[in-house]
C-alpha cells in the first residue's frame, strides 16, 4: 500500500486495454484510501486475507507438481499446503505435545475433512497425501514398485544408513531378492536358535531391577535391551562389558544424524558425530565379516545373511556392501521400535493391574510345566495368549506416530473417490487407521489407561480389524514376518498365528515374560496422569515408564 504507482507495459507483448491500465492504476490509491480508514486489526486481516486469495489463485505456479490430473475428473484430496517452500508451517507447530504425544499434526487435520482418510498435506513444499483405512491402505501399498514407490526426500539419508539397504531399493525384483537374503538369516529355526541370547540379555537388564520402593526407568532398561539384542543376536558380537556404552553411545549418535542437516544435507558428513559413529559400527560389522570367513557360521542374523544363497539361483550371495548396509537397517529398524513398544507395555500394565496378574498367571502356569525354565520360541507362541494380546493391544494405541517412508505416486490414483496426481507424496498413518475400527469407536478408543483392553483380541467379535502396526504390502516389517519375502501372499488377519512369531516377537515376549516373573507387583511412579515425550518414532511415556516395584517373586 505505496500510493499510486505507474503500471509498465505488459513483456509479453499483448498490451492491456486502457481502460484495464487506468483500473491498474487507480486500484492501488483506493485501496490505500480505504485502508486508511479502517482500525489496524481489520486492516491486517484484509491484507491477510488478500495474500491468502493471490495464493490460492497462484497455487499452480507456486507450487509446482500439485496441480490436479486434467485427465481425471476426480478432485484432489481436502487439505491446505501451506507455505510453498517449508511446507504447512502447522506440521512444525503441532509435531506433538504432553497431553497426546507425537503425531498431533496428523490426528488435529484429519479431524477437520469429511473424509479423515484421505487428505493432503505438504512436507518441504512437496504436497503429499496422508491415508488411512486398510481398504484404501491395501489399494495403494500393495501396488508397491508400480503404483507406488519409496523414496527419500534427502540423499544424505541414503549415505547415513547405507546404500545397499533394502529400504532405498525402488525395483520389485531387487528388493524381494534382498528381502529373501536378508530375511533368510531371521528364519523361525535361527529365532529359536537366538533365544537363549535373548534370555541372557533380558535376564541381565531385569538384574538391575532389584530394590523395593526405588524408582527404575523402564526406557533406559529396555533400550539397553534392545541394543544388547541388536550386537548379540543381529551383529554376532561379543562386547565386554565396558564396551556396550560405546556401542549404546554410537547408535544414538548416528541415529541422531537424521536431524542434523550437516549429514543429510551438506559434505562432509564424515567429520560430523553421526559420521563418526557410522564408521565405528561399520568397523565392527568388517572385522566380524572377517571372522565369520575365517572360522565359519556363529549363528547370528549377520552370519546368517553371509552365508545365505538365493534359493532361486543358488550362485547369488549377498555381497560385503549388502551386508554391512542391512546390518545397519536391522539395528536402524529394530532397536528404537521394539524398546518404545515394551516401554508403552511396561506403562499399560502398570495402569491395569489386572492384566499383569493374567500376564502373571500364564507365566505361573507355564513355570508349573516347565519347572525347569526352559523357554521356547514356540511355547511362547503356543501357551501364551495373553502375552501375545498384550502386545498386540500395546500396538493397537501406540504404533508408528507419523507412519513409515514416504512413496511417490507413479501414476495418477484415484483412491476413495479422489485423484493423487503422478508426483504426488503419500503416507500411511497406523494411529488413524486403527483409531478408526469400529470396535473401538464408540469408545476413548486410543486412550492408555481408558481403553487398553488385550481381551478383546481374545474374541472375534471384538477384534479390530483396522489394524497395522507392522506396515503393509511389500515392505511388511521384515522382523516380524518372512512369509512375503518367500512369495507367500500376505493376509494378516487371515495369517495363522503359529507362523507369525519371528525375531521382534520373540524379542518382546522373552523380556515380558521374564519381567512378570520376576516382579510381582509394581505402580506408575506418576499414577494415571500420563504424559507423552512430545517427538519419538513411535510415542513414549515423558517419565520413560518410571515402576516402583513393590514386591518380587522371591518374596523379597
Ligand atoms: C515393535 C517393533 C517394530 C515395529 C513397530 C516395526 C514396524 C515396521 C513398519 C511399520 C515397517 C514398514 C515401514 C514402511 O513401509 O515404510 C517396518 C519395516 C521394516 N522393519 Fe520393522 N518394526 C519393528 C521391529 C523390527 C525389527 C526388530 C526388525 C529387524 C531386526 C525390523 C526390520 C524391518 C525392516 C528391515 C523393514 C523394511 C522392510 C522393507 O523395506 O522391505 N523391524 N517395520
Amino acid at each position: 500500500f505505496q500510493g499510486p504507482i505507474a503500471v509498465a507495459p505488459t513483456q509479453r507483448g499483448t498490451r492491456r486495454s486502457s481502460k484495464s491500465q487506468l483500473k491498474c492504476a487507480l486500484l492501488p490509491s483506493a485501496v490505500t484510501n480505504v485502508a486508511s480508514r479502517l482500525s489496524p486489526p481489520v486492516r491486517n486481516s484484509l491484507i491477510l486475507g488478500a495474500a491468502a486469495v493471490a495464493v490460492y489463485k497462484n497455487r499452480r505456479v507456486l507450487y509446482p507438481g500439485s496441480a490436479p490430473d486434467p485427465d481425471f475428473s476426480e478432485p484432489l484430496p481436502e487439505g491446505s499446503l501451506g507455505c510453498p517452500l517449508i511446507g504447512n508451517l502447522s506440521y512444525f507447530a503441532k509435531m506433538g505435545d504432553t497431553a497426546t504425544g507425537p503425531g498431533k499434526f496428523f490426528r488435529w487435520r484429519a479431524s477437520k475433512y469429511s473424509n479423515p482418510r484421505i487428505w493432503k498435506y505438504s512436507m518441504m513444499g512437496k504436497p503429499t497425501v496422508v491415508l488411512s483405512g486398510m481398504n484404501a491402505l491395501k489399494q495403494v501399498f500393495n501396488d508397491e514398485f508400480n503404483g507406488v514407490k519409496t523414496g527419500v526426500i534427502s540423499k544424505g539419508f541414503t549415505k547415513l544408513f547405507g546404500g545397499d539397504s533394502l529400504l532405498f531399493v525402488d525395483d520389485a525384483g531387487r528388493h524381494k531378492y534382498l528381502r529373501r537374503l536378508v530375511g533368510s538369516a531371521i528364519t523361525p529355526e535361527a529365532v529359536q536358535a537366538a533365544m537363549p541370547m535373548l534370555i541372557k540379555s533380558a535376564t541381565e537388564q531385569l538384574d538391575r531391577i532389584n530394590v523395593v520402593g526405588e524408582p527404575v526407568e523402564m526406557e533406559k532398561i529396555l533400550t539397553s535391551y534392545t541394543l544388547d539384542v541388536a550386537w548379540r543376536v543381529i551383529l554376532g558380537l561379543d562386547l565386554h562389558q565396558d564396551e556396550c556404552q560405546t556401542f549404546y553411545d554410537a547408535v544414538d549418535d548416528w541415529i541422531g544424524g537424521i536431524v542434523d542437516p550437516r549429514v543429510t544435507m551438506l559434505p562432509g558428513m564424515e567429520k560430523t558425530k553421526a559420521g563418526k559413529a557410522l564408521a565405528y559400527l561399520v568397523s565392527k560389522i568388517e572385522r566380524k565379516l572377517d571372522s565369520l570367513e575365517d572360522n565359519g557360521s556363529d549363528g547370528s542374523t549377520m552370519s546368517g545373511m553371509y552365508f545365505a544363497r538365493d534359493e532361486e539361483d543358488p550362485s547369488k550371495r549377498l555381497t560385503r556392501d549388502e551386508i554391512i548396509s542391512n546390518s545397519l537397517l536391522l539395528i536402524l529398524a529394530g532397536s528404537e521400535t521394539a524398546a518404545s513398544t515394551l516401554t508403552v507395555a511396561s506403562l499399560a500394565l502398570g495402569l491395569h493391574q489386572d492384566v499383569f496378574e493374567k500376564l502373571r498367571d500364564e507365566q505361573t502356569a507355564m513355570l508349573e510345566r516347565h519347572p525347569n525354565g526352559e523357554m521356547t520360541r514356540s511355547m511362547l507362541e503356543r501357551e501364551c495368549p495373553w502375552l501375545d494380546v498384550v502386545i498386540k493391544e500395546t500396538m493397537r494405541i501406540k504404533p508408528l506416530a507419523a507412519g513409515g517412508a514416504i512413496r511417490f505416486a507413479q501414476e495418477t490414483l484415484i483412491v476413495e473417490g479422489k485423484q493423487i496426481p503422478r508426483g504426488y507424496g503419500v503416507v500411511f498413518n497406523p494411529y488413524l487407521t486403527h483409531a478408526r475400527d469400529p470396535a473401538v469407536r464408540e469408545e476413548n478408543g486410543m486412550d492408555i489407561v481408558e481403553a487398553f483392553k488385550p481381551e478383546r483380541w481374545l474374541n472375534d467379535e471384538t477384534k479390530p480389524t483396522e489394524y497395522m502396526p507392522w506396515g503393509i504390502g511389500p515392505r511388511f516389517c521384515l522382523g516380524y514376518n518372512l512369509a512375503q519375502a518367500r512369495g507367500i501372499q500376505m493376509n494378516f488377519h487371515a495369517f495363522p498365528s503359529f507362523l507369525t512369531i519371528f525375531l521382534v516377537q520373540a524379542e518382546m515376549k522373552v523380556f515380558l515374560a521374564l519381567f512378570v516373573r520376576k516382579v510381582a507387583a509394581y505402580e506408575m511412579v506418576a499414577g494415571e496422569s500420563v504424559e507423552w515425550k512430545r517427538l519419538s518414532i513411535i510415542p513414549k511415556p515423558k517419565d520413560g515408564s518410571l515402576i516402583r516395584v513393590t514386591s518380587f517373586s522371591d518374596g523379597s
